[in-house]
């Protein structure tokens, strides 16, 4: 069967949010995709290499054009033949200076249409962001289309984003254009340029254990490939025309809102960070931040770059904003793909578990690790036959528990839903991606090897595998035991004495590395020379 593909491109197809998008487009297979970023030429990351885009490039599926939104000539030529335009522009590289993010968001978006117009695009979807109704004060519950942009500004590139929201939706309906905006809340996921680095730059600087204000205030968070399913849903609700749809903007959100300081306790927790406990007053820090805010005016060149605005995270820590996405699911037919609270809940019972917090199943599932150790390991069986009876015996623990009655004598028993055993398409890809990742950077590094240059590198890999085969051949039963009661107690134990275990982990690697120095400084004359030998091509 010929597949009649369709032509798009994705300004902005580089970024945190395009990426996505483009990923997404081409796993569907039947587009051809363009992407149109500022970089020079495309430079494929190392987890690229052997990705749905690395194979539609070489297939001549997708294409890269160097783009600069203020230049509407390099525009028109990535745009060309297009009958899609997904614009997800810029929230790097931005300036304090106004006339910079000015000619960038706000030009840049009246290029696009534009550009759009002379080339007959169809459709034209802008990214847009639930900041263009928040005015940086007042809390918003549930906020919904009918919401005005904000009258007034606590940030420029909000201000801004807001103007070029409106010429996108304005310009709808003229010369063959069909345009409408989305308006995601609070972007997050592999790649995220503001929420996670944010979170993980204050762990490290220490800022991470205060909660700021009460800690009480809820926000919508995205996962970025909800906002690429999202943009593809508009884009085919656009597509049938619907009356609805186009010229309209559209709040994408998880659908499940959280308080901030909860999502953040999360982040640090997977990251092995204390969760936040001192709580700051708000006022304390809404001074703090004006302030902040007056030296930097004063003193900058008007060059500094966010990794994430100062109003961003005062919104997130002492703001409530959360978003009603009734028209988004009525209209575009949007529903998330990943669901946040799947992999929070996920997130949030395996620390508890870890952590001791939920004593009685942290205790079950110790108990249920213990007796699969001693089945496994001590049962004078081998592994298969020991895999074989375990079967057998949930078999038939299960047909059992399937033939009891729901009642006996009084207690009703409960059941489980056959979905229970199921494993989810999300789960089951994300697992997927995990496995080619760790497989393509397994390929890097034995290439890397192949070349015989990186010394450094040899002893990285030869070292831990040598130990690992030691490990494996003598002594696996006693090392899955250690594993096992580690599991159970490091992060406990971590938690409760975390700068102490800091402190000691400093000591041991300055002493490593010192050792080592003074390895190599002995090591004989020819031996030295040959680890130093310089590359060829230097
Ligand atoms: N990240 C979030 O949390 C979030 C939340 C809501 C809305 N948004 C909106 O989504 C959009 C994209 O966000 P992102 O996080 O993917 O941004 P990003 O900065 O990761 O990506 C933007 C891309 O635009 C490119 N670019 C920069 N200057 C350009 C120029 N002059 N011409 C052409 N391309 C240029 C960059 O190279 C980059 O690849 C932004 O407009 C932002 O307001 C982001």
């Amino acid at each position: 069967m010929v597949i009649d593909l369709r032509t798009c491109t994705v300004i902005g197809g580089r970024g945190f949010i395009g990426r996505s998008l483009v990923q997404r487009l081409l796993k569907l297979g039947d587009w051809i995709v363009r992407i149109a970023d500022s970089d020079d030429s495309l430079r494929l990351d190392h987890w690229e290499e052997n990705s749905p885009l690395s194979e539609a490039l070489s297939a001549n599926r997708a294409s890269y054009f160097h783009v600069d939104v203020r230049n509407k000539s390099q525009l028109i030529k990535a745009i060309e033949g297009s009958s899609v335009v997904f614009y997800v522009e810029t929230t790097t590289s931005f300036t304090d200076d106004f006339y910079d993010c000015y000619t960038l968001i706000v030009k840049g978006a009246k290029n696009v249409i534009n550009a759009c117009r002379e080339c007959k695009v169809k459709q034209l979807i802008y990214n847009s962001t639930a900041d263009v109704v928040f005015d940086g004060l007042h809390d918003i519950h549930n906020g919904d289309e009918s919401l005005l942009y904000a009258w007034k500004f606590k940030d420029m590139l909000s201000d801004l984003k807001a103007q070029a929201e409106a010429l996108v939706l304005f310009a709808n309906d003229v010369d063959g254009l069909l345009t409408c905006a989305l308006r995601p809340s609070n972007v997050f996921g592999p790649g995220d340029t503001e929420i996670i680095p944010f979170v993980v730059n204050q762990a490290k600087s220490g800022w991470a254990k205060l909660i700021i204000g009460s800690g009480e205030n809820i926000s919508d968070f995205t996962y970025v490939e909800n906002v690429a399913h999202a943009l593809m849903c508009a884009e085919k609700a656009l597509g049938s025309r619907m009356v609805s749809v186009s010229g309209k903007a559209f709040f994408i959100t998880n659908l499940e809102p959280v308080k901030f300081s909860e999502f953040v306790s999360l982040i640090l927790e997977d990251l092995g960070y204390q969760r936040p406990m001192v709580k700051l007053p708000a006022r304390l820090v809404k001074c703090v931040v004006s302030l902040v805010k007056w030296v930097h005016t004063k003193t900058a060149s008007g060059k500094l770059n966010h990794s994430i605005p100062l109003h961003n995270v005062v919104k997130l820590a002492l703001c409530t904003s959360t978003f009603s996405c009734s028209a988004a699911k009525k209209h575009i037919g949007y529903s998330p793909v990943v669901s946040l609270e799947n992999d929070l809940d996920h997130m949030v019972a395996v620390a508890d578990i870890l952590l001791w917090r939920d004593e009685k199943t942290t205790f079950a599932c110790f108990l249920a690790v213990a007796l699969l150790y001693h089945w496994f390991f001590f049962s004078g069986r081998t592994f298969i036959s020991s895999a074989a009876k375990l079967l057998l015996l949930v078999t038939g623990a299960l047909t059992g528990y399937g033939i009891l009655p729901s009642n006996i004598f009084g207690f009703s028993i409960p059941r489980i839903s056959a979905s229970s055993f199921e494993i989810s398409e999300v789960d089951m890809t994300n697992s997927a991606k995990t496995i080619v990742h760790m497989w393509n950077r397994g390929a890097h590094v034995i290439k890397a090897l192949a070349q015989g240059e990186d010394w450094n590198l040899f002893f990285q890999v030869a070292v831990p595998l040598y130990f690992l085969e030691l490990i494996v051949s003598r002594y696996l039963t006693a090392a899955i035991g250690v594993g096992v009661a580690l599991a159970f107690s490091m992060f406990f134990v971590y938690q409760q004495y975390e700068e102490e275990i800091d402190g000691i982990a400093k000591v041991l690697m300055i002493t490593t590395k010192e050792a080592m120095g003074l390895v190599m400084n002995n090591l004989p004359a020819p031996l030295t020379s040959f680890l130093h030998k310089p590359k060829e091509d230097e």
